[in-house]
């Protein structure tokens, strides 16, 4: 049986009369590769938005088990969200692109190290004593990204699926437990998919971290991840491993267009 890293219980959000959470109840579990799917304006990137305090659920329990205990994520503001070990990425890319690449990591870290995140997460009273020790850091999660060639680059200058690959890099420089990614491969070309979903799947396992994944692309998803959920019209239709969603009739229906 997996531990539990967090869980949502009922959570709703209304935005005036629509409500685009429905009493959802998810669970992600230490060291799991979960992906979040559903068609357009289905809730996905609410949920996410909810789980990272970017938005506040109109209702419903939001809780982080830690090794100190569990924790209320209800009212917490993203940046401390993020000090409790949540990361994520955003459907747009948000790099600093006049910035070079190894900058746009460094800055990433030292957000949370200005902070106090590393001090209160790990404990350790100095995780990065210096600059230099921040450089070596971004540097060393460069070369696992195959970004060293391009460390000096303004970020401006990548092609797309390298700025998405930087989007990762800068959401894993704060060393999260839980890892969200709002459709990651969205805008690339078939081989650069291919290389993603080799890509997140080689984080989720050498980080030893979850990774929630929502995607279109239900090849990506259904090679990937463990666990799947199903969102329709921002109530949870289904959950279950790729093969239990590939044959859910309710799915087959909603989702994928077919009969039942
Ligand atoms: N800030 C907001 N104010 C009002 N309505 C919103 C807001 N954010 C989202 N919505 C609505 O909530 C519903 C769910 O949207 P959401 O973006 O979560 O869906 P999604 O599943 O991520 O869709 P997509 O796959 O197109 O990104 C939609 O009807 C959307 O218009």
């Amino acid at each position: 049986m997996s531990s539990p890293l967090l869980t949502a219980q009922q959570i709703v959000k209304s935005f005036g009369g629509l409500t685009a959470v429905a009493n959802v109840s998810v669970h992600f579990d230490q060291n799991e590769l979960i992906g979040l799917i559903g068609p357009n304006g289905a809730g996905k990137t609410t949920l996410f938005n909810l789980l990272t305090g970017v938005t506040p659920v109109t209702s419903g329990a939001i809780s982080l088990y830690t090794d100190q205990g569990v924790q209320s994520l209800n009212g917490k503001k993203p940046a401390e969200i993020a000090q409790a070990g949540i990361s994520r990425t955003f459907q747009n890319i948000r790099l600093f692109k006049e910035l070079t690449v190894l900058d746009n990591v460094r800055i990433a870290m030292t957000n949370h190290y200005r902070e106090g995140f590393f001090t209160s997460i790990f404990r350790t009273p100095k995780f990065y004593r210096t600059e230099a020790d921040m450089t070596t850091a971004a540097q060393k999660l460069l070369a696992i990204f195959d970004l060293t060639g391009v460390a000096d680059q303004p970020a401006k200058n990548l092609p797309y699926g390298i700025q998405r690959r930087l989007e990762i890099v800068r959401a894993l420089a704060t060393k999260p437990k839980l890892l969200f990614l709002d459709e990651p491969a969205a805008g690339m070309n078939p081989e650069e998919t291919a290389d993603l979903t080799r890509l997140i799947r080689q984080i989720q396992h050498d980080f030893h971290i979850t990774i929630v994944l929502i995607e279109h692309d239900m090849s990506l998803v259904m090679n990937v991840v463990e666990r799947l959920y199903v969102l329709e019209h921002g109530a949870l239709l289904a959950e279950g491993t790729p093969s239990e969603i590939q044959q859910n009739p309710a799915v087959i229906k909603a989702y994928l267009g077919g009969e039942a």
